[in-house]
């Protein structure tokens, strides 16, 4: 007898018992959703950064610099890695190829989902790049430089002059947005430069030294603003000479020599696994255990 129900005659497909193999399509779908969610293309989306078997070689007369070494690592939104290492360790040529400004010599790397090799205008999209040895443009002022990166990257006017204010703010830039950056001290430069990486709200950071030259407050500027990348979810490549201060903000490191990754992990894995404190102990052990020259004949 069909049950009476305001639902009229799909009560009966409602109310009947579900069969086994019904069940087990279901059981099947969600495992299959499942695996489709935690497998592949959504991990990847998750890790924003992604270095895979970079190598780099220059050549350098009849030698060739071995610079960068089969280097893989990720980088997920929320992370700070610090990618240390000695002069020459291949710290900057690694961010290089991350940028796609220089072409691996073997590997790739991924900004987003993006292959740097093929995708290069879409990564640069989402980078933003903060040096040391960044210059400025001696005539324009903070405020028409951020003007014009907001442009060339294709902000919106009125959201650029939006950003322009939260990060003036964010920066402490308000006294210093309409002087000529021609007589901005190093500090306040390097203030503006850290603006100027941010105006198109890029996902992923990468900063070369980016407390060079400063002092204590200049670079707690630098500190703060890593801190703030971190909680709006920015992945972040840290590469500094300043260890201490690296243990401080990075939530994992990357430990280079002679272009090789040596160590890698949180300070807690490479404690660890080292036996030692502190990242200069690590490193002290590092390059006296590592001497490998990084020149081999030209071929
Ligand atoms: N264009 C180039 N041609 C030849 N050799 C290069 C070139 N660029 C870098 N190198 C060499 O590659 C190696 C790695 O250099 P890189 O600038 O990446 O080191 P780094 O870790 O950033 O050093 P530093 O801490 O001194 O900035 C060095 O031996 C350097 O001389």
């Amino acid at each position: 007898m069909p049950t009476p129900c305001s639902c009229g005659e799909n009560a009966d497909k409602l109310l009947a018992p579900i069969s086994a193999a019904a069940i087990d399509r279901l059981e099947s779908r969600l495992a299959r959703h499942d695996a489709g969610f935690f497998s592949s293309s959504a991990t990847q989306r998750r890790v924003l950064i992604s270095a895979n078997h970079l190598t780099k070689r220059f050549a350098n007369g009849n030698q060739q610099v071995l610079a960068v070494e089969d280097l893989s690592f990720d980088v997920q939104p929320g992370h700070v890695f610090g990618l240390l290492g000695p002069n020459g360790a291949g710290k900057t040529t690694t961010l290089r190829m991350v940028l796609g400004l220089i072409e691996p010599t073997s590997g790739d790397a991924q900004i987003h989902g993006f292959q740097v090799s093929r995708d290069s205008d879409e990564v640069k999209r989402r980078i933003g790049f903060v040096s040391a040895s960044v210059g400025v443009y001696p005539w324009l002022t903070p405020r028409e430089v951020l003007r014009f990166v907001g442009d060339l990257y294709g902000v919106r006017p009125q959201v650029a002059v939006e950003r322009i204010e939260r990060l003036s703010k964010l920066l402490g830039l308000e006294e210093i947005l309409d002087r000529r950056c021609s007589v901005l001290s190093t500090g306040q430069q390097q203030r503006m430069n850290l603006a100027r990486a941010l105006v198109h709200d890029p996902p992923v950071m990468l900063m070369d030294e980016p407390t060079r030259g400063l002092d204590i407050v200049g670079s707690q500027v630098v500190f703060d603003y890593i801190v703030h990348l971190r909680s709006v979810g920015k992945a972040v490549i840290v590469c500094t000479h300043r260890l201490d201060e690296a243990e401080r903000f990075c939530d994992s490191f990357g430990l280079l020599n002679h272009g090789r990754l040596c160590q890698h992990g949180s300070l807690g894995d490479l404690q660890d696994r080292t036996g030692r404190t502190t990242l200069t102990e690590m490193f002290v052990d590092l390059l006296a255990a590592d001497s490998k020259p990084t020149t081999e004949p030209s071929i």
